[in-house]
Parts: C-alpha cells; structure tokens; sequence
C-alpha cells in the first residue's frame, strides 16, 4: 500500500429537521485524521441527530458527509465504528460469542474475531467474563463490550455518542488506550460527551453545538486563540489599580495578584503601568477547553 494521508471525516451544512423543529442546522465542521475530537452541547443540542447522520442511518436534509473529500459511501461507513447511543447488544448472549458475530458481521474471520475480541476484553479487565451473559455484567462491564464491538474491526473512523457515559475512572483510562491505538494509525475519532473535564484531558479538538448550530469548532489553540486573552498580573503591595485601567475586565483580584482579561490594544499600555507600580509577575494563562466552552455557550 502507497502511504497516504489518512482521510478526514466532513460534514458540510449538514441539516435535519423534526417537524416544523430544525435539530441540526447547517453543521460544519472537520475530523481531522489521528485526532480525538469532542462533540459538546447541552441536552437537545443535536449531537446525536448528527452523528446518526454522518452513519446514515438517519436522512440528511441538507448537505452532506464527507470522506477524504468525497462524499461518504455505504462501503465506507461499514468500515466505520460506530457507538449509538441506543446500546444495541442481545442480552442473553455470551460476551465472547456476541463480540465474534458482530465482528464477523464487519467481515472478519470467526477465527479472528474471537481472538481480537479475547485480546481486548482482557485489556478491559473482562478476560474472566468471556462466557457469561451479558445480561450478568453490570451496566458499566456492559459499555466495555459495546466499545468494544465498534474497535473489533479496526475502524477507519469511530463515531462514539457518549462512549464514557457510566464508565468509572479505570475504565475510561482503559477505553482512551484502545482509542490511542487507533488514533496513532491515523483514525478520525469523533466522540460526544457531557463531562467537560473529560473532554478537556482528552481532545485535541471541539466542536461545540448549541441547540442544532455550531458555536465554535477548531482545536484547542484555534479556539483559545479566538476569546479574550487572560493574564495573571502581579504588582506589590496590591494589583487593585487594574480595575480602573480601560480595556481591562478584572476576572479575580486578592491582595497582589489578579487575573484580568485583556484586549491586544490595552497589553501594552497595561504592561507599562504594571511595571511602574512594582511588577512581580505578567502571564498569559490558557483557558481550559471547559471554559472555552462556558464562554460560546454563555
Ligand atoms: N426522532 C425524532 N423525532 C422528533 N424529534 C427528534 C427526534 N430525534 C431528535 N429529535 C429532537 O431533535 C433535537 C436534537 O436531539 P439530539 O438527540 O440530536 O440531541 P443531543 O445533543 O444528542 O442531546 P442529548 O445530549 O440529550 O443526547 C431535540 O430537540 C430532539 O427532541
């Protein structure tokens, strides 16, 4: 095989409608190839609507998926992994039966199947539960096997609705490692998730949706780059002279130090006054992408 830059995922002015109620509307935004993207937005937002689009097993309305730049293909999305957020396992199956048809069902081998399938459950801690139903797990085990039924077949995109939901803390770290793997091969992953300080530890990029539009979308340092920049400012005996300096917005002031968000135009002017009044300290801080997104959605 001749190397090749790993295909994105695209959606372009991607649009459906419910009724009179327009649930996702004209949504655009890049997966970028090895890049954990979150996809975030209040209850109702449409993330689910959207991916249930980019997998087609909804209409579109408008616009369109894209794979590597042409539109997607049934083909291609049967190479997907696709997590939806109706679980859909059989509950009185074996785990290691399930994971074999499903796997065969996604054109592997009986053979290999099972064996991936081992090989996974035993990096998920559930090596032991192999043959037991998967009604037996708990609910938390029973999101390990649906994760794994969407990474068996070594997708070339993974499309999670909320993978991490009810997943504890050794759990979610596990799931990240199998995802890392595919990430490092170069797969677009695009995950939906409420829990924001996740989001935060784990995504390169965002996509913030508010009530079926796009907020905001790009990386971290696209999107941190966009809002106001934000300083912690120290200058002895106390910092509070910088609530009366224009084009200043005082976040926190104690004693000292404050944190202040500042405009280009003020930097400079502010810096200069700093340093007359005894500066100590002059740092930009990074917002987090938890704040970055209070901030959109505000
Ligand atoms: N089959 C449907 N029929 C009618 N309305 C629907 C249908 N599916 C979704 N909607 C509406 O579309 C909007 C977007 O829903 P969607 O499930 O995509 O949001 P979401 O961001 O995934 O929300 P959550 O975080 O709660 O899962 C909501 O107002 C929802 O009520």
């Amino acid at each position: 095989m001749s190397h090749h830059t790993p295909p994105a995922l695209e959606v372009r002015h991607l649009t459906r409608k419910f009724g009179d109620k327009t649930a996702v509307d004209d949504v655009s935004f890049v997966v970028e190839p090895g890049r954990m993207t979150g996809f975030v937005g209040a209850n109702g937002a449409g993330k689910t609507t959207t991916m249930r689009m980019i997998m087609g097993v909804l209409a579109l309305h408008g616009g369109e998926v894209l794979w590597g730049g042409r539109p997607i293909t049934a083909a291609d999305r049967s190479r997907f992994g696709y997590m939806p957020e109706e679980r859909g396992l059989y509950p009185k199956q074996t785990v290691i039966d399930q994971l074999t048809y499903l796997g065969q069902l996604r054109g592997m081998t009986r053979r290999d199947a099972a064996s991936e399938a081992t090989r996974m459950l035993d990096r998920f801690g559930l090596g032991a539960r192999l043959k037991d139903k998967l009604e037996s797990l708990s609910l938390g085990n029973q999101q390990r096997v649906q994760i794994i039924a969407s990474l068996l077949h070594g997708p070339t995109a993974l499309v999670l609705d909320e993978p991490f939901s009810g997943l504890d803390p050794v759990a979610v770290d596990s799931m990240v490692d199998l995802l890392r793997d595919r990430l490092r091969e170069g797969v677009p992953v695009l995950f939906s998730s409420h829990q924001l300080d996740l989001v935060d530890r784990l995504c390169e990029s965002l996509v913030v949706l508010s009530d079926g539009k796009i907020m905001a979308a790009g990386t971290s340092e696209e999107l941190r780059a966009r809002g106001p920049r934000r300083f912690r400012i120290a200058t002895e005996p106390d910092a509070g002279w910088l609530r009366e300096e224009p084009g200043v917005h005082v976040v926190d002031v104690e004693g000292p130090a404050a944190v202040v968000e500042l405009d280009d135009a003020a930097r400079d002017r502010v810096l200069t006054h700093a340093v007359a009044r005894g500066l100590r300290e002059f740092t930009p801080l990074r917002p987090t992408l938890s704040e970055i997104y209070r901030e959109v959605t505000r």
